[in-house]
């Protein structure tokens, strides 16, 4: 079931319009990941689907209703922010019971209600104490256990650990995966910079770019199947290398590319319509191969050495960088000069417009995954 639907939704702040027209469907018990540049509008339509932005134009429902002029304490929803937000005069058990005894049930039930959340996220032992008296993580699950505690359908978090150092990032990660495993049936928004974060938990993403959807997708499709260039740069860090490339023959033995390198390279790909319209390669860092005889010649600029893996900076004589991802050490230094090859499946084409290529393997009637769209 659908629990939530966006229609032409739009946002303006004066004569700005940050919220462009946003169709968007999120079924019951999914978890979409909202993510975008900064200033994309992740946070302004997590504060519309709250309430706490009025929409501009455009139909917003949940569970099967408008809720447009229906305020934030209507929607069925709860909210968790970066700033988690607790009342600093209350312990963690009236934080956790703030939203349940605005509602005023029963003292025995708010008890009971606030114990169970407690002891879900691992706070019973805190219930006494205040907010200045706990740690970060400890903070943000308080936050959390407030949203949760008023069995909301939706539940929306804007950034909420981006306060946290990384191991506890790490470790509340994982807690909100197992609290999406745990209330399966309650829809779960959020929105983060964090790629670990976006790739992990999401069951969608939904990627924005300047108030507009560029793609929605499950995680691995948006990093192997990326619809267009920006989609392509903006998954997967390092971002996939993008060269510009010259198709100079197209035929039944696959395209040869000119990467402005001392020799072409040969794809076993066929597109679908002039190969002019493709002038972006894109690789990722970890699909490069080192070869003496690889098509892309370049000197080696820089090294990071990552622990298990290293990354190589690198730059092409045409004054295009690129970055390979290798496992283990690595023997090149700093003013090397090194090969790579491109192994065709993990080949991305671009068309001028940013759009992916569509493409397929030479000599086989099935689309090979990793290169798809429409090429007018
Ligand atoms: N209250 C406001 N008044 C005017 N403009 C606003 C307001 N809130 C947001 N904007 C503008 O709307 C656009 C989207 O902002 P928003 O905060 O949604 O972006 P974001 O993707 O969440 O950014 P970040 O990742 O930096 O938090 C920006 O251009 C921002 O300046």
């Amino acid at each position: 079931m659908t629990e939530l639907s966006l229609r032409g939704l739009r946002k303006s702040f004066g004569g700005h319009e940050a919220i462009h027209g946003v169709d968007l469907d999120i079924p019951s018990g999914e978890f979409v990941v909202f993510v975008g540049p900064s200033g994309c509008g992740k946070s302004t339509l997590l504060r519309l689907i709250a309430g706490l932005e009025d929409i501009s134009a455009g139909e917003l429902s949940i569970g099967g209703a408008v809720v447009n002029a229906l305020p934030p304490a209507k929607r069925g929803i709860s909210m968790v922010f970066q700033s988690y937000a607790l009342y600093p005069h209350m312990t963690v058990f009236e934080n956790i019971a703030f939203g349940l005894t605005l509602k005023r049930r029963d003292k025995a039930e708010v008890d009971a209600r606030v114990r169970e959340v407690a002891a879900t996220l691992e706070l019973t032992e805190l219930l006494e104490r205040l907010p200045r008296e706990l740690s970060g993580g400890q903070r943000q699950r308080v936050a959390i256990g407030r949203a949760i505690v008023r069995q909301p359908k939706v539940f929306l978090f804007d950034e909420p650990l981006s306060n946290l150092d990384a191991a506890l990032r790490t470790q509340m990660r994982g807690e909100i995966a197992d609290l999406h495993a745990r209330l399966p049936d309650v829809t779960m928004i959020y929105v983060t910079h964090d790629q670990v974060e976006a790739m992990t938990l999401a069951d969608r993403i939904v990627v924005l770019r300047d108030g507009r959807v560029e793609q929605v997708g499950r995680p691995l499709e948006l990093y192997h199947e990326p619809a267009n260039l920006f989609v392509a740069g903006f998954i997967g860090a390092p971002s996939m290398n993008v060269l510009p490339v010259k198709v100079s023959a197209a035929g039944a033995q696959g395209l040869l590319c000119d990467l402005g390198s001392d020799r072409e390279v040969r794809l076993p790909l066929t597109i679908g319509g002039s190969p002019e319209a493709v002038q972006t390669l894109g690789i990722r860092p970890e699909h490069l191969v080192e070869d003496p005889e690889g098509v892309l010649a370049v000197t080696v600029e820089r090294i990071e050495n990552l622990g298990e893996s290293h990354l190589i900076h690198a730059r092409l004589p045409g004054g295009a960088t690129l970055i390979a991802r290798g496992s283990g050490a690595v023997s090149a230094a700093a003013g090397d000069r090194m090969r790579f090859a491109l192994p065709p499946e993990h080949v991305h084409l671009f068309l001028a417009d940013g759009r992916t290529a569509a493409a397929r393997h030479s000599g086989t009637d099935t689309a090979p995954a990793p290169l798809h769209g429409a090429l007018d």
